[in-house]
């Protein structure tokens, strides 16, 4: 039995509003939850969530062979505004350090940028290296987002917390440097790169 052909697609960008609604209920938790740790619970939880169906958007378009160029054009786009807001919002609550941030959101709206750029030439799909990166950001940011605090304590779930987002920033800039040799190749070669 097959599916509605959009359900992939109708999944990629039902991750839009979610990114929404749980950068609000992030920052009404306060710093570390201390204003309302339900909220807090609630806004990590939804990232999950949300995070999550980037794998089952991938898998539902492959095993159904309905991948498009709209998934793969929006994909990458709703991960990058979900994600964003998770650091954006951990950042403005003093849980992240800002220069982090700028440096994963430079290359992140670079990388896309360039995407919407040369959508009308070619789609510039994901690489497995910006696959890997985005599933990493989502383990790390779950893990800074859900007050696991109150379960492991405040000294290892910051101590945690701070190398994931160390992993994170080398393995973001890492793929963006990937991306770039690989159109840079492609131009030089004259064929269209990935
Ligand atoms: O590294 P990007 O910008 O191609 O994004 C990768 C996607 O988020 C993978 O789902």
């Amino acid at each position: 039995m097959g599916i509605p052909r959009q359900l992939p697609n109708a999944i990629t960008v039902a991750r839009i509003p979610l990114a929404v609604v749980f950068f609000v209920l992030l920052l009404m938790g306060g710093q570390y939850g201390d204003s309302d740790l339900v909220l807090r619970w609630v806004a990590g939880g939804l990232f999950v969530l949300a995070i999550s169906t980037d794998w089952v958007d991938g898998y539902l378009a492959r095993k159904y062979d309905i991948v498009s160029d709209f998934g793969k054009l929006w994909d990458p786009i709703a991960d990058k505004l979900l994600t964003g807001a998770g650091f954006v919002g951990l950042a403005i609550l003093g849980e992240v350090s800002w220069w982090i941030v700028i440096v994963i959101l430079i290359r992140e709206w670079g990388i896309t940028i360039h995407r919407l750029m040369v959508a009308s030439e070619h789609i510039v799909a994901a690489a497995w290296m910006g696959k890997l990166k985005t599933a990493f950001q989502g383990v790390a940011l779950g893990w800074a987002l859900l007050p696991l605090h109150v379960l492991v304590g405040m000294p290892v779930w910051t101590v945690v917390t701070f190398v994931l987002m160390l992993v994170v920033l080398v393995l973001t800039v890492l793929s963006g440097i990937d991306y770039i040799v690989a159109q840079a190749r492609g131009v030089r070669e004259g064929r269209r790169a990935k």
